[in-house]
């Protein structure tokens, strides 16, 4: 298990603007397992992602890794970015950055391009990839580097049927082979497939979080009970 576990946020709180964000929030994050965010639009789904990264600046309360190593948490966002390089030079990047020897970059590189099916864009700029493709290539730059914790946002929201397959495949894969997901979606059929646990978020607090099985079973809330109904909840 990675030293890293668990994640523990401890009264959180995100204020902008004169405005309460997200929080108060109290959350442990133990080390196994795929974690799907859910709630409605403006509810801190993308807030919650950035405070547990590291990446979003809080107002108050305490975000503690049990040992911190932020090389060993990524970040995947709804719109991927590529860089203007080759589709194997933006694979390259990161442990070019760690200063990996060539050779186990090349090594990296070629079963990366192989798991997300680029071969044959290898050499191609990035840039000109689908949206699938972008979104596959982003999910592998970030796991490239062997995180232990994987926090994506909406990774799928704008791709078709055929892509989100695919990275719901290559995300199973690497969650049972040990990756942390933490991961925020629209989409209710996405998190039955993913989620070992839900984390359900109204109004910038958590109102209902446990297992996915007995939430989406038997939701203990109405306001869950709604939500999964695909009732409008505020
Ligand atoms: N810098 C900011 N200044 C003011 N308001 C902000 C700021 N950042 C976020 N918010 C507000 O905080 C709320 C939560 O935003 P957040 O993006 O975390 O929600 P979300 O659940 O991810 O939303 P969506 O599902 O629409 O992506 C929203 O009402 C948003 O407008």
């Amino acid at each position: 298990m990675s030293a890293q576990f668990p994640l523990t946020l401890n009264n959180v709180l995100v204020r902008r603007q004169g405005k309460t964000v997200l929080g108060p929030v109290d959350h442990v994050l133990n080390a196994k397992g795929a974690t799907i965010i859910i709630g409605p639009n403006g509810s801190g789904k993308t807030t919650l992602l950035r405070v547990m990264h590291g990446i979003e600046r809080t107002t108050g309360g305490q975000v503690t890794w049990a040992q911190d190593d932020p090389a060993k948490h990524a970040f995947v966002f709804q719109t991927p970015i590529v860089m203007r390089r080759s589709v194997a030079k933006n694979l390259a990047y990161p442990l070019e950055l760690l200063r990996v020897s060539k050779d186990e970059i090349a090594a990296s590189v070629d079963h990366w391009l192989a798991r997300i099916g680029l071969e044959r864009s290898r050499n191609s700029p990035a840039t000109r990839l689908s949206g699938g493709e972008r979104q596959k290539l982003a999910i592998a730059r970030a796991l490239i580097r062997q995180p232990d914790v994987l926090f994506l946002d909406e990774p799928c929201a704008s791709l078709d049927g055929h892509a989100t397959r695919e990275i719901e495949h290559l995300l199973k894969e690497v969650a049972s082979a040990g990756t942390r997901l933490v991961m925020a979606t629209h989409d209710m059929g996405q998190a039955r497939r993913l989620a070992n646990d839900l984390v359900f978020l109204l109004d910038g607090k958590i109102h209902e979080t446990g297992s996915a099985d007995a939430l989406f079973a038997a939701p203990a809330t109405a306001e869950l009970a709604a939500f999964l109904r695909g009732d409008i909840v505020t």
